[in-house]
């Protein structure tokens, strides 16, 4: 990853990126406004949640991004898709920023089951978090077939190893980059819950799940700073992330380019 990105990289990992007010409190509240303002025909109803895909650009079926002018929100004020350009984490990808933005909405008590975002995408993501933390876990599959149970084994899918390899807290207005490993062979999930417990930190945890925040020093929030320093409980709010990330394959054979 570039050197722009290293000031930010999270301890305990070289795949994570984590960079605390990406964005004002007033780009914020203007998106957030120009979220719910957007048509409701562009809202898909998941089993749990909302999903808007925003698209940007399109993505059809078979996975091949379609040309599509952009929202103004998101390339003009405020242009999170040049600021993201700037930070490098696309250098390498093949259209060197992000051209599809997915936008998912979580009222207090959703979350998103562990998972991996796939190959359509060149494996580097960059979320950008509106309105609410969310407490981000990252998780990796067990690795023999020996550790699996039968019920694992019934279901077919390779066994999750549920304690997180690692865990970020993410504020409102905070961008996360998930590149390398951590994209391409982990999952990632956010708990369906309505309030996030943090353990004291030398404290004794045996009742309490043990996270531990690996980007804690790096905090700006006064709550998430004092909850993650001192243990205690976040509530949620009503949390949009924008997922930013680079389809490898456009319709039409037209290669964007770089900019
Ligand atoms: O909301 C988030 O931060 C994560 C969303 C996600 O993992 C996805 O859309 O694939
Ligand atoms: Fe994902």
């Amino acid at each position: 990853m570039t050197s722009k990105l290293e000031p930010y990289r999270v301890p305990n990992t070289d795949a994570v990126y984590y960079i605390a007010d990406f964005i004002s409190t007033e780009e914020e509240a203007f998106l957030v406004h120009k979220i719910n303002e957007s048509p409701l025909p562009k809202w898909k109803q998941l089993s749990h949640r909302r999903r808007a895909v925003l698209h940007l650009r399109f993505m059809t079926a078979k996975r091949v991004l379609i040309p599509e002018a952009m929202p103004s929100f998101v390339d003009k004020y405020p242009d999170i898709v040049g600021r993201i350009r700037d930070t490098g984490a696309f250098g390498s990808s093949p259209h060197g920023g992000p051209n599809h933005i997915l936008m998912n909405e979580y009222l207090p008590g959703q979350g998103i089951m562990p998972h991996e975002d796939g190959s359509a995408y060149y494996p580097v993501v960059a979320t950008l978090s509106l309105g609410s933390h969310a407490m981000f876990h990252y998780y990796r599959y067990k690795e023999s077939l020996s550790e699996l149970s039968a019920e694992d084994n019934a279901d077919a899918g390779r066994a999750i190893d549920m304690q997180p390899v690692l865990s970020v807290l993410l504020e409102p207005r905070s961008l996360v980059v998930t590149t390398s490993s951590l994209y391409t062979n982990h999952l990632h999930g956010i708990d369906g819950v309505i309030e996030d417990i943090l353990p004291p930190p030398n404290g004794d945890s045996r009742e309490l799940p043990s996270v531990r925040i690996a980007n804690a020093h790096m905090l700006t929030c006064q709550d998430e700073r004092h909850a993650t320093s001192h243990g205690g409980s976040l509530t949620r709010g009503t949390r949009y992330s924008l997922t930013c990330r680079d389809v490898e394959k456009i319709a039409g054979g037209l290669p964007f380019g770089k900019r």
